[in-house]
């Protein structure tokens, strides 16, 4: 048996000839299959068969390429090989040969010979050498896909390409592919793109765009679209300038699109045109702008120079505010009355940080803090958000009925003895439901909790399902924590103490310093476990603190609210109880309890790991120097994302099993995973999981990176006697 991947991987970061074009072997599939590259014309009509390659598992061998095998001559190998390829010819051998279960992916779980040969083109496709193993079988499917979308018949295909160490290769298909394909613009020329929404049941074909009413310009942009594009099907509306809780469920019969902001550009002859102001998805079913998503998407946009696309996020965000009251769940009807983790101060000072030279910086910060401190306001320190007597927020949106974007059967389990007692249908029972033509007081309470628990981000867990819109949670108050001492910062140092908002009230940082320390002592007091060193959520109902010990408790260090001693007690004691070997997971085994067929699995509970929890408990080790722990656990997830890059196709999902060691992009919980269905190629991976591994490479030393490049895992890893240098 071929061993799974080879150990000799090449780097990308060895740089090709920068004067000719053609060495370089890892540009993005776009230049590399582009029509300068193509190669069928440079052939005469007779010779097609020099470009054949054989699947080598013996009997499959055709006579015409046992033929070409014979003939072929020696290649002096001094330079890099390439291969001359029928894509076409080879896509269907390769896949007949290699992809056993016939899933369009070569994976370990593929039962083929693991070999293929290919043609070099020295020998003008003769002389045959071969490919060994998942990985480099697997990137050979991928690449002739993607030769295959760029209307390539024939190919040069560097072996470079096919052996990259998947680390440089994963960092740059997320840099210069991934990111591309999660971009979205809300104007005429991707309208059809945007509108698609496969959450929505609501059976009616047409896409529909709801502007706010102070944006004439853009409700009359968007109607010239539907006019002269009849085939978006587009429906123009205006939204309500009061939106109540009775619109956003009628609008469940015609859910729509959100707007979201406009720029204005000049075109090549100087004329002024209007286009959206871009942003990333999430991927998969998450089509649409997410709250918490964008914060983390941009801190890996950042990283990798789309300094651009994090702007367009903040400015985005801004217009959510304005419009919207708050920043949204995500831009669709059904989210409009739920926010998300607030994460803004954080993401536009990061922002200005990169832009700050620039003309219009300073503005850019004064809006967005200025919306920042909208929204703090009047979201999370209002009614029923906040809570008077401990002084904490919690997650509390309003809405009336069941949330219709979740998977069909979410809550079939729930609602079963309901629709036995009224003799109804599930579609039935939902419509009596949500227009209050039957009275239920326990589902209005199940559904107040399960509002909160989507506007935590964290849908579903057993910590947060029937209490959520009760409690005072360490992430939500973290997290304002982090605005009030942000907005203190910047007001004092970029603003001289003196902002003056809009409506004339001027802050200043002294009093949001005191809001901070009156955050920090209530957490104090109502989250903080001295007994056990961790933050629990507090249930302001009941008066009591919670059990379930949640990787949100990171973030009390990611925002500094932690003493250095809650700090140090908290690693010592409680972090040992998210660490496993794939990474830290999203809740400990003891806070799970018993899962069985009355209690199914929630996706954010254990054994799942996340990346907004890895990278807010990583930002949180480092601010408190534990260097160390924190290099252990990004390997540990960096480990999980690439083992699965390598051994399935090249895939990247929304979440992963960190117990599961073979498979742990396999999460069968709710909706299932994202980034899942790959055909042939993985074309976007997953947003925050995209950001998360260029983040976690920036924490990595060389001797990390290369273990990770051979798939070292994390127990072999950490046992060597060479970790001792993994702080190095
Ligand atoms: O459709 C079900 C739920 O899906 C979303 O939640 C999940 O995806 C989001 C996008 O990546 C992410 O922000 C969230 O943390 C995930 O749990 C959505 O946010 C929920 O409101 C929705 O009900
Ligand atoms: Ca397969």
């Amino acid at each position: 048996m071929p061993p799974k991947f080879s150990s000799h991987y090449v780097d990308t970061n060895e740089k090709p000839n920068e004067n000719d074009r053609d060495s370089d072997p890892f540009v993005n599939a776009k230049s590399y299959y582009s029509k300068d590259t193509d190669i069928s014309t440079r052939l005469g009509s007779g010779r097609g068969r020099t470009l054949s390659t054989s699947a080598e598992s013996g009997s499959s061998l055709t006579p015409e390429l046992k033929n070409i095998r014979r003939r072929g001559s020696l290649d002096e190998h001094k330079e890099p090989r390439k291969f001359l390829v029928d894509v076409e010819k080879t896509l269907h051998s390769l896949l007949e040969s290699e992809d056993t279960d016939r899933n369009m992916q070569i994976t370990i779980e593929d039962t083929g010979p693991k070999v293929v040969s290919l043609g070099s083109a020295s020998s003008g496709g003769y002389r045959l050498y071969e490919l060994r193993g998942t990985y480099q079988l697997s990137n050979l499917l991928q690449e002739l896909t993607l030769a295959k979308d760029f209307g390539r018949r024939y190919v040069m295909i560097d072996e470079r390409r096919l052996n990259e160490n998947p680390v440089s290769r994963l960092s740059r298909l997320i840099k210069g592919t991934f990111w591309d394909a999660l971009t979205r613009r809300i104007d005429a020329s991707t309208l059809d793109v945007i509108c698609h929404d496969t959450k929505d049941r609501s059976g009616h074909s047409v896409n529909r765009i709801y502007v706010p009413k102070p944006e004439k310009e853009q409700y009359e942009y968007y109607c010239r679209a539907a006019k002269e594009r009849p085939y978006l099907n587009l429906q123009v509306e205006y939204l309500p300038e009061a939106i109540t809780k009775e619109w956003v469920r009628d609008a469940n019969q015609k859910p729509g699109l959100l707007a979201l902001a406009m720029e204005r550009y000049k075109d090549d002859e100087g004329e002024t045109h209007l286009r959206g102001v871009p942003f990333v998805v999430p991927g998969g079913r998450f089509n649409e702008m997410y709250g918490w998503d964008s914060y983390f998407e941009a801190l890996g946009l950042l990283i990798d120079g789309r300094v651009d696309l994090a702007k367009g996020m903040v400015e985005n965000f801004i217009f959510e505010i304005t419009y919207y009251g708050k920043i949204l769940n995500a831009n669709r009807t059904y989210y409009l009355l739920r926010s998300q983790p607030p994460l803004l101060t954080d993401m536009a000072i990061r922002v200005y940080e990169h832009i700050k030279n620039e003309e219009g910086s300073k503005d850019f910060l004064y809006r967005a803090l200025c919306a920042a401190m909208k929204e703090y306001y009047t979201v999370w320190m209002s009614s029923p958000r906040y809570d008077t007597k401990t002084g904490l927020s919690r997650y509390r949106p309003d809405g009336l009925g069941i949330p219709p974007e979740t998977e069909a059967s979410h809550f079939e389990q729930l609602l079963r003895p309901y629709m036995e007692k009224y003799n109804m249908t599930l579609d039935e029972f939902t419509e009596a439901y949500n227009y209050q033509k039957v009275q239920e007081p326990f589902l209005d309470d199940y559904f107040l909790h399960d509002r909160a628990v989507r506007e935590s981000g964290h849908d579903t867990t057993y910590r947060l399902e029937k209490v959520c819109a009760d409690l005072a949670t360490v992430d939500l108050n973290s997290l304002l924590y982090k605005y009030e001492t942000d907005i203190s910062r910047v007001v004092l140092e970029i603003f001289n103490d003196k902002l003056v908002l809009p409506d004339g009230n001027v802050e200043t940082s002294a009093i949001w310093d005191r809001r901070a320390r009156a955050r920090r002592a209530a957490m104090e007091k109502y989250n903080w476990s001295e007994a056990e060193s961790i933050w629990y959520d507090y249930d302001t109902k009941f008066e009591k603190r919670g059990t379930y010990q949640s990787a949100t408790a990171f973030w009390a260090l990611w925002a500094g609210v932690a003493t250095p001693r809650q700090a140090a007690r908290f690693i010592e004691v409680s972090l040992p109880k998210f660490e496993v070997s794939g990474g830290i997971v999203a809740g400990t085994k003891e806070s799970l309890g018993q899962v069985g067929l009355h209690n199914p699995s929630r996706q954010w509970d254990y054994p799942n790991g996340w990346s907004p929890q890895q990278i807010l408990a990583w930002y949180g080790l480092l601010r408190y120097g534990y260097e160390d722990e924190l290099r252990r656990v990004v390997y540990r997830w960096l480990y999980t994302i690439t083992k699965s890059f390598v051994d399935f196709n090249g895939v990247v999902v929304e979440k992963y099993d960190l117990t599961r060691a073979v498979d742990p992009h396999r999460v069968e919980a709710e909706y299932g995973n994202q980034g899942l269905d790959i055909q042939g190629v993985a074309r976007e991976g997953f947003g925050w999981v995209n950001a998360s591994y260029e983040i976690g490479l920036t924490f990595c030393n060389s001797h990390m990176r290369r273990a990770l490049g051979a798939c070292t895992e994390p127990a072999i890893f950490f046992s060597d006697k060479k970790q001792q240098e993994i702080g190095s």
